[in-house]
């Protein structure tokens, strides 16, 4: 049982027209937590019912042992101290950047919030918004209204940041643009986020915990690599299946232009700009970069061959299968996936259980605060 004073509780359950929703899901009350599924199963409105603007009866929701609603009690929009940021900024076109920043924030920040106030330096800082201050929002770009709403919620001194799809009306640049905004507030504030989107791409890049729905309902919930790993879960039977990492960065050869990462249960080699020892970044290994091996191999050019052990493999059609693997010896190692051809799994007389190599063929690093590129890049690692 996950410590109540730390987590976020939800249980959402009730009938909306035609939709029913019953979904319940306990995660830290740190980080971003992501909420993926496809269109229509109740992302949105999980969103609303945490923000109090959706009651359904019998349900319950509590964060840091803060209860805001449960059998006997509701407590109102108003009454919820949240930042909601949706797909399309609604800002005042009558007042400047810097009006609609301060608009909503309390006036003595550290007395509403116990001293965890969120500065205006620091968003406007965080967020790269000195420049827009004085600019009317009808003259800002999709993406930097974004980044003035975002920076809005957050001066609401809010104890929870809801953002439901906050980079899908923007295109792809301005995506690219916008996250590694969020990539800083993530690393710098403590405040909790659920993220929704139906892009598995943003969740990889942000997210650290996973909801994942369908239909109106929950069906994991977890640690990130974990939910992605898991091969019963629709999200390693597609065609994007890929685990995420942070790894810490253990040196640079400038000479070839490598940097060596640190995993649990291995080390990876990855083209890179250069990058400070002691970095955390994010690593990306699809499913489909994942070849496996019985033996090291002699005389090749993978940089990355890790031993790793098979947890377990499922068919995924008539010729794949989706393999498992723990890093290292297979005690408390990261998890792998790999897409294998069965043929080759029966080839190489291959079982849950044993000893294998993992040739990695590629893996996408996103991109450190001082890197041009925003991308992150997929480098082949071969
Ligand atoms: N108040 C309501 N009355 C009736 N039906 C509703 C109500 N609110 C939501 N729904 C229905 O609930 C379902 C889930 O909607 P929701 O917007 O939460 O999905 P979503 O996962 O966020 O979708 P998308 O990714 O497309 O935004 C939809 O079929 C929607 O029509």
């Amino acid at each position: 049982m996950r410590d109540l004073a730390n987590s976020i509780n939800a249980q959402f359950r009730g009938q909306l027209g035609r939709f029913r929703l019953d979904a319940a899901f306990t995660v830290p009350a740190t980080g971003i937590t992501g909420l993926f599924g496809p269109s229509g199963c109740g992302k949105s409105t999980v969103l609303r019912c945490i923000a109090g603007l959706q009651q359904l009866p019998g349900s319950r929701f509590s964060i840091a042992g803060d209860t805001w609603q449960d059998e006997s009690l509701f407590r109102k929009a108003h009454q919820r101290p949240i930042g909601y940021v949706f797909q399309e900024a609604s800002l005042f076109q009558h007042l400047s950047v810097k009006g609609n920043l301060l608009y909503g924030a309390p006036r003595h920040p550290a007395e509403q919030s116990n001293g965890q106030s969120i500065g205006f330096d620091e968003v406007l800082e965080l967020l790269g918004l000195v420049p827009l201050l004085d600019r009317s929002p009808r003259h800002l770009s999709g993406g930097e209204r974004q980044r003035v709403a975002i920076g809005r919620a957050l001066l609401s001194q809010p104890k929870l940041l809801l953002m439901d799809e906050p980079l899908s009306a923007l295109d792809r640049l301005t995506k690219d643009d916008i996250l590694p905004f969020l990539e800083r507030l993530h690393e710098r504030l403590s405040l909790p986020v659920i993220y929704v989107s139906h892009d598995i791409t943003e969740i990889e890049r942000l997210a650290d915990h996973l909801v994942l729905m369908r239909a109106g309902e929950v069906i994991a919930s977890g640690p990130l690599t974990q939910v992605q790993s898991d091969p019963t879960l629709p999200l390693a039977a597609s065609r994007e299946a890929a685990v995420n990492f942070d790894a810490i960065v253990q040196r640079y050869d400038s000479n070839y232009g490598l940097v060596t990462l640190q995993l649990e249960g291995a080390e990876l080699l990855v083209p890179a700009p250069p990058v400070a020892a002691g970095e955390r970044r994010r690593v990306r290994i699809a499913a489909g970069d994942v070849s496996l091996a019985r033996q090291l191999p002699q005389q090749s050019t993978i940089l990355n061959a890790l031993p790793t052990k098979i947890v377990s493999a499922t068919p995924l059609n008539a010729s794949e299968m989706v393999v498992v693997l723990a890093l290292g010896d297979g005690t408390g190692g990261a998890r792998l996936l790999a897409r294998v051809t069965r043929r080759s799994w029966d080839h190489l007389q291959l079982a849950t259980g044993q000893q294998v190599i993992a040739q990695v063929k590629g893996v996408a690093l996103a991109p450190g605060r001082g890197d041009r590129s925003r991308d992150p890049s997929h480098s082949p690692t071969a």
